[in-house]
């Protein structure tokens, strides 16, 4: 590692700046920067193709970036003219084709990224085998083991050298949904308890919010967002932004005067200047529901507006809950609504819709967005 005057001791354990990597003239990640904290785990989640997987690689040291440096612990271990070979950063790795090899026993799976032989790392070996717990399956090889077992040994085998920071690519995406969300909790407690720095890429919204101190939000090679899962969740920057971890709702309308009119009654559409086309996004557990009364729905309120009538095009059993889709009588729009429990009213039926003002968010319309879908 190349050491630095001034290198500060509360330095970020990862910190990475301004990386760039483009692929026959075409830019996959752009400006890319954030930091992870000593004992954190940062999610990049993005879709496919975002620029994840490279950010990663770059981070490991397999690839190398046109520009931008990457440090540990404030040191630099790759910039513009210094690339560490990825055998010598205190990096683990954890990818999604994590392949033990097949003609090593488990213990020796583990103790491979030790230097030396086996019988001088016993200890660490079952150490991490305990913390694991797979120290029953010490002597045998990958092929009699389960997915979910295997992928517990490759964590103990990235863990081994003691790495101040793993990387993980899609980790846990070759197991089932059960298995999957035991194995991750059990993967997040273990690298805790070992103080790693855990940066994870995934491209499903649940797995980063349950595992992410901090998500970084990638799109088009860039991080469009960061922040703790919550505020994310719930202040997103834009409307892909909120329709990344939900279905989502959208109306739009004109701001005139810092309101903007619609079928629900006016919004409240401060910051956006006369005679912008803005979109009011919410999510369908925000859209409320109530029975017609002869052709009459609820009073209005300051919470939830005036409501509107639409007709439930279709209803669906999710399991926790029931997502009925609706077409609004105003305009033919479609809306969603997520109900806990059972509900499923045949289709046609009218009922009135309100939605929660204080859950919405204002964006302006950008060019060549689409408009909501139309029934
Ligand atoms: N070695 C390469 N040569 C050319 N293009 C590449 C190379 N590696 C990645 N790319 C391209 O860069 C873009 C980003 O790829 P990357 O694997 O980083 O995306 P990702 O967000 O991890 O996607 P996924 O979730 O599907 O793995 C893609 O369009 C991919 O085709």
């Amino acid at each position: 590692m190349r050491h630095e005057a001034g290198v500060s001791a509360t330095a970020p354990r990862l910190e990475v700046k301004g990386l760039t990597r483009s692929f026959d003239g075409r830019r996959v990640v752009d400006d890319v920067s954030f930091q992870v904290p000593a004992g954190q785990v940062t999610c990049l989640l993005g879709p496919s193709g975002c620029g994840k997987s490279t950010t990663l690689r770059l981070i490991a040291g397999v690839d190398r970036q046109d520009a931008g440096e990457i440090r540990v612990d404030g040191e630099i271990i790759a910039d513009n003219q210094f690339h560490q070979p990825p055998e010598r950063r205190p990096i683990g790795l954890m990818f999604q084709d994590f392949a033990l090899f097949p003609h090593l026993t488990v213990a020796e799976n583990v103790a491979f990224g030790l230097d030396g032989p086996l019988r001088r790392h016993r200890d660490r070996v079952h150490e991490l085998l305990s913390r694991v717990d797979m120290t029953r399956f010490y002597e045998m090889h990958p092929h009699q083991l389960s997915g979910g077992e295997q992928q517990r040994v490759a964590l103990a085998r990235a863990l081994a050298p003691r790495p101040r920071i793993m990387l993980m690519d899609e980790p846990f995406s070759g197991l089932d949904n059960r298995l999957r969300d035991e194995v991750r909790d059990a993967t997040l407690d273990i690298l805790r308890e070992e103080g790693a720095s855990v940066l994870l890429v995934t491209h499903e919204p649940d797995e980063a919010m349950r595992m992410a101190d901090e998500i970084a939000l990638m799109r088009g090679g860039r991080i469009v967002q960061r922040g703790a899962p919550y505020n994310i969740y719930n202040a997103p920057v834009d409307r892909a932004a909120a329709g990344f971890f939900s279905d989502i709702n959208v109306i739009r309308g004109t701001s005139h005067g810092a309101l903007t009119e619609t079928p629900f009654g006016e919004f409240l559409t401060p910051g956006h200047p006369d005679n912008t086309e803005v979109e009011i996004v919410f999510r369908p557990q925000h859209l409320r529901i109530d029975f017609d009364r002869a052709g009459r729905g609820p009073n209005p309120t300051p919470t939830h507006g005036v409501p509107a009538r639409g007709l439930v095009r279709r209803a669906r059993f999710m399991g926790r809950e029931s997502l009925v889709e609706f077409t609004m009588e105003s305009d033919g729009s479609r809306l969603h609504a997520v109900v806990p429990g059972v509900f499923l009213p045949n289709p046609d039926t009218p009922l009135w819709l309100t939605v929660r003002r204080d859950q919405c968010f204002v964006f302006p319309v950008r060019r060549g967005e689409q408009a909501a879908p139309r029934g």
